[in-house]
């Protein structure tokens, strides 16, 4: 594969469904399909895979892929209304092909944009505390049918405010104001065949109103054994377990290790976070900017049995360490834009007599 030209072609994928292949003068590619803005690959120029995907993954609109690096916009986790981990992830994104200039990955010629925004007919569920105009309208018109009815037959006072209670709860309900927003995601092979992910999502509501998220990029990493992983840089920090309620722990001083199934969500995290796979002596080195939050999750035994597009015994093989934006929302008015960039790096680990030097694999 070395010495091939860097190539970004778009082709069929699973069940027909339209992917990007990446591939650098070294042999290194990436795979991402315009359903969900979903990377399912990233390959060494060995050709070796980096990315767990499920063996049973549903490759079927709109169920979200199984596995690789799927997008959670603008909701992480069941956190708030929205459907699990938000919409982008089952949504389908076009090729933006006259993006803004993205600075910060000049030195890249191997990669793709893509764009998410709501289209006419897309009407998004994601509700806000305001009304719009049609919403108010609408509670005019309740209230002035009621007074009317008020005037004629005093009994029906009552039956006023009844209606303009089941009114509001309507309007509340069903019909949603949706946001204009515009999600733009470039997916960049680096050297050395680093995975490099921005995010730049921008509010573009024209009535004055600005909007708040939650982000991650929910990535699954493809490990040997779960049991012979270690993640170093989230130590003596504060979580979140998802698995307790939200409850708030701080971890405690050594590296993470695996037992049983895990669901955190690590706060105020460093930049630089390393997954150490000791049978494979590979470690992950994730960069990370404007994302603060890190989640950890391993499904393990019986969570997995219960997801039909994740085999039983899958969860050996996974670990997903999430870069995220969950504890503090980031809100945006109208015209701003936010920035949220994953650098992912695979380098042999620093292994001397069965120990890891954390010092070697967190520097620089
Ligand atoms: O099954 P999904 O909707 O893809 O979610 C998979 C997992 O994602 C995150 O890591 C959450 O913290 C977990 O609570 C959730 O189970």
């Amino acid at each position: 594969m070395a010495g091939e030209k860097p190539s970004v072609e778009l082709c069929k994928g699973v069940n027909g469904l339209d992917k990007v292949v990446l591939r650098d003068a070294l042999g290194s590619s990436a795979e991402v399909y315009l359903f969900g803005g979903h990377v399912t690959s990233w390959r060494t120029d060995h050709r070796e895979e980096l990315l767990f995907v499920s063996n049973k993954a549903i490759f079927k609109p709109p169920k979200a892929i199984r596995g690789g690096i799927p997008i959670c916009f603008p909701q992480f986790s069941s956190h708030g209304n929205l459907e699990q981990h938000g919409f982008a992830r089952n949504k389908f994104w076009s090729i933006d092909s006259d993006p803004p200039p993205f600075p910060s990955d000049s030195s890249s010629k191997t990669f793709v944009d893509l764009i998410l925004k709501p289209t006419d007919d897309d009407f998004k569920i994601w509700p806000h505390r305001f009304l719009s105009f049609s919403q108010q309208f609408l509670l005019l018109v309740c209230h002035f049918v009621s007074c009317f009815l008020f005037f004629f037959f005093c009994f029906l006072i009552m039956l006023d405010s009844f209606l303009l209670q089941v009114a509001s709860t309507c309007v509340n309900k069903y019909l949603i104001f949706y946001y204009s927003y515009e999600f733009r995601l470039r997916v960049a092979l680096g050297l050395g065949g680093d995975l490099m992910l921005t995010s730049r999502i921008r509010n573009t509501n024209a009535d004055g109103k600005p909007f708040s998220f939650t982000f991650a990029y929910h990535t699954y990493f493809s490990v040997s054994d779960i049991s012979e992983v270690r993640v170093e840089g989230l130590e003596t920090l504060d979580y979140l377990d998802n698995l307790k309620e939200r409850e708030r722990f701080t971890e405690q001083g050594d590296a993470i290790t695996f037992e049983s199934g895990v669901d955190k969500i690590y706060l105020s995290t460093p930049t630089k976070i390393a997954i150490i796979d000791h049978e494979k002596k590979r470690t992950f080195v994730l960069r990370k900017d404007g994302l603060p939050d890190a989640v950890v999750w391993n499904p393990w035994d019986r969570k997995a049995k219960a997801m039909p597009d994740f085999g039983d015994d899958e969860y050996k093989h996974m670990l997903c360490v999430e870069a995220a934006a969950i504890e503090k929302p980031i809100t945006l008015k109208p015209g701003e834009e936010w920035k949220g960039r994953l650098e992912l790096s695979a380098v042999p680990s620093s292994y001397c007599s069965g120990q890891l030097d954390p010092r070697k694999v967190l520097q620089g």
